[in-house]
């Protein structure tokens, strides 16, 4: 590891007791804060996170001014669970629809980046499963005491729920598999950052809203990658959360959010002039399932869009944005 390495994890890893709610309101001052949920068929576990943040975080403390759930294209009762839980519910296509319908978490993410209104604006995803509220102020911490911070990364242990017993451990796969060896070849400045994959962050409003959104699954890895380059390494810190339980994919579809991670990857080295300008690489994935005859071939595309910074979209500075019901 790099010494600047270390001496960044020395300095900016704390744990989530060290930020405790009272200090958390002390700083809070008049910034304003805002979570956000992305959520696709997640009405068994979005309602006790959302319940959790609004009992905790905002009838008990006033530290969250507005929770937002971003109903992305789900087909079950995510949206009705998201509001009676008291989340306000924005529908992902329904927001900035001029600007065209593009796909997976990163879209929700961007398109609630336009629906919020907070100076600081935190990730948590939706699936979670034994969630607690500390995840949110645990993250909050280092951004309300320290204005030299803009991005916070949860890290938390991992286990993977196969069966009755949970793998402690081995969850992460597509972080541990592609994620991190692609950062420690490529970026090893980032190789203290835990869990870079890690669907909890939160981050300034005033960074945020100048950096793309790469849509699908590449969004973490993409604002990782520019934050570090916008901001730079010490305007990154990382709490640790615990552990995080989360519903799990199958493997072909972590095949498919892999192929995500190695196009952003690619896409920022060409960017960043880190490599010779190449072609265009491949978005065609080709996976194989056995059936009864062989194998069925299923060929997919893997390709990642991406949104411009939303400073860059027109009416966002005067953009009415829900506040807390
Ligand atoms: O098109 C999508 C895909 C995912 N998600 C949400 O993003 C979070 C993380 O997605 P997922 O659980 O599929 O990823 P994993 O945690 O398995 O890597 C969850 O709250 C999903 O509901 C979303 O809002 N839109
Ligand atoms: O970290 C990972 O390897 C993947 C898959 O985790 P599991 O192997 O299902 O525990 O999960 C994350 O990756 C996605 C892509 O960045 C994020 O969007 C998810 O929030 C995060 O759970």
């Amino acid at each position: 590891m790099l010494p600047e390495v270390a001496s960044w994890m020395r300095r900016r890893t704390s744990a989530v007791a060290d930020w405790p709610l009272r200090s958390l309101l002390e700083n809070k001052g008049s910034t304003r804060i805002s979570v956000v949920l992305p959520a696709r068929d997640e009405q068994e576990t979005v309602g006790a996170i959302v319940g959790a943040i609004r009992r905790d975080l905002v009838d008990r403390a006033p530290l969250v001014d507005e929770i937002v759930v971003v109903d992305s294209r789900s087909t079950d009762r995510t949206a009705e669970v998201a509001a009676a839980a008291g989340a306000d519910v924005v529908v992902q296509d329904e927001v900035l629809p001029e600007a065209g319908r593009m796909s997976g978490k990163g879209e929700a993410l961007w398109k609630a980046l336009y629906a919020t209104s907070g100076d600081l604006v935190v990730f948590v995803d939706a699936d979670l499963r034994d969630f607690s509220s500390a995840y949110v102020t645990g993250l909050l911490g280092p951004l309300l005491a320290d204005p030299a911070v803009a991005y916070v990364k949860g890290c938390y242990d991992r286990p993977l729920l196969t069966g009755d017993r949970p793998a402690e451990g081995a969850g992460g796969r597509v972080t541990e598999l592609v994620a991190r060896p692609l950062i420690n070849l490529h970026w090893p400045q980032l190789a203290g950052v835990m869990q870079p994959l890690g669907g909890e962050y939160a981050g300034r409003r005033s960074l945020l809203e100048r950096l793309p959104f790469v849509t699908g699954y590449g969004v973490e890895l993409g604002l990782l990658l520019d934050v570090h380059r916008e901001a730079g390494l010490d305007a990154i810190a990382q709490v640790d959360l615990g552990r995080r339980v989360h519903s799990h994919q199958s493997t072909e579809a972590l095949g498919r959010m892999s192929g995500q991670i190695m196009l952003t990857a690619w896409s920022r080295l060409q960017r960043h002039g880190r490599m010779l300008p190449l072609e265009e690489p491949s978005t065609g994935l080709v996976q194989f399932r056995r059936t009864a005859a062989g194998h069925e071939v299923r060929t997919g595309d893997v390709a990642v869009g991406e949104r411009p910074p939303m400073v860059e979209v027109a009416g966002y500075a005067t953009a009415r944005r829900p506040l807390l019901s």
